[in-house]
């Protein structure tokens, strides 16, 4: 049985249920319950605080998680990276009210808040900047500043909206880029089931990520078309009933699908329909 640790709150924790939901394991219903067997799918999952998880992985107990790429470094867990699952995108960056701090050199001598000290620590160890203190703050660390117990701060940063609410501008380059991640254990080999898991999850991501796209084109045409949809190996293309034209089918990314239309009807290509895929393995 693979046991499997999940977020049990915050913003991972919606997304992960869902993504596993669609790759068919059984989720809880109620957000009380802290252990969940599925035993048709050979998987046990355990609900757990998001900052946990990696924990719980690096310590052998269960066998793989899901987490953020930041929580998982802050952590500094025996885990590693297995599979990027391409939602809760985020920067992780300095930010100082507006016009006060423009370099990372500037931050020696300052308080630095955030959520994500030992992040903030070995960042600033490596570049041999001294802060005069890393204050270590479970949430809201955008008012940090306001309150005064710190000059700087090191945080989460989606659309920036918190931190212009607050006040504050980022400065530097992105300590790192995070996402939400599968992670496993270090340095022992890949626990049995993985594999599956893996390709489950693979197939659910490759399923929000393209579209099928179906178009009729002259047989003439068929290559100057092809060239605009590759696909993945190399699409499929039928013959139809009046000789003279070609049904091609081919998965393209989702972001593209517009443009690609654009291009195939120019091509000559006609009669283009798009579909969403339900699930995939490929
Ligand atoms: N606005 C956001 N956009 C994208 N990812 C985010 C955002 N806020 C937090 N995350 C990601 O979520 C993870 C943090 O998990 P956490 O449970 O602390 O989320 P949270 O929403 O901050 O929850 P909490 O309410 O407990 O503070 C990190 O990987 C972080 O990068
Ligand atoms: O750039 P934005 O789109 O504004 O998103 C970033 C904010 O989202 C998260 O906060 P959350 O709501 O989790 O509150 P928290 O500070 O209590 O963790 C994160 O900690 C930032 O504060
Ligand atoms: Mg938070």
């Amino acid at each position: 049985m693979l046991r499997i640790a999940v977020p049990n709150k915050g913003s991972l924790s919606v997304p992960a249920s869902d993504m596993l939901r669609e790759a068919g394991y059984r989720q809880r219903r109620d957000t009380r319950e802290l252990v969940l067997a599925d035993p048709d799918n050979g998987a046990e999952f355990f609900f757990l605080r998001p900052r946990d998880v990696a924990v719980y992985v690096g310590s052998g107990t269960v066998d793989v998680g899901i987490t953020g790429r930041d929580l998982m470094l802050d952590s500094e867990a025996d885990a590693v990276e297995h599979l990027p699952l391409g939602f809760a995108a985020s920067t992780f960056r300095f930010a100082a009210p507006a016009g006060t701090i423009t370099d990372v050199e500037q931050i020696a001598g300052r308080r630095v808040a955030s959520s994500y000290d030992t992040l903030v620590r070995s960042y600033l160890r490596e570049r041999g900047i001294e802060p005069a203190a890393v204050v270590h703050l479970d949430g809201a660390v955008e008012s940090s500043v306001r309150l005064g117990v710190a000059d700087v701060i090191a945080d989460v940063v989606e659309t920036g909206t918190t931190l212009r609410a607050a006040g504050l501008e980022v400065f530097g380059e992105p300590i790192l880029r995070s996402e939400a991640l599968l992670i496993r254990r270090s340095d022992v080999g890949e626990p049995a089931g993985l594999d599956v898991l893996t390709r489950r999850l693979q197939g659910v991501i490759t399923a929000h990520e393209y579209v099928l796209m179906d178009y009729d084109v002259p047989i003439e045409l068929v290559d100057a078309a092809v060239a605009v949809t590759p696909g993945f190996e190399s699409p499929t293309v039928s013959p139809l009933h009046n000789g003279e034209s070609a049904a091609v089918r081919s998965m393209v990314k989702r972001s593209e699908t517009n443009r690609v239309m654009d291009a195939l009807y120019e091509v000559g290509a006609r009669g283009i329909i798009v579909t969403s895929i339900h699930a995939s393995r490929l």
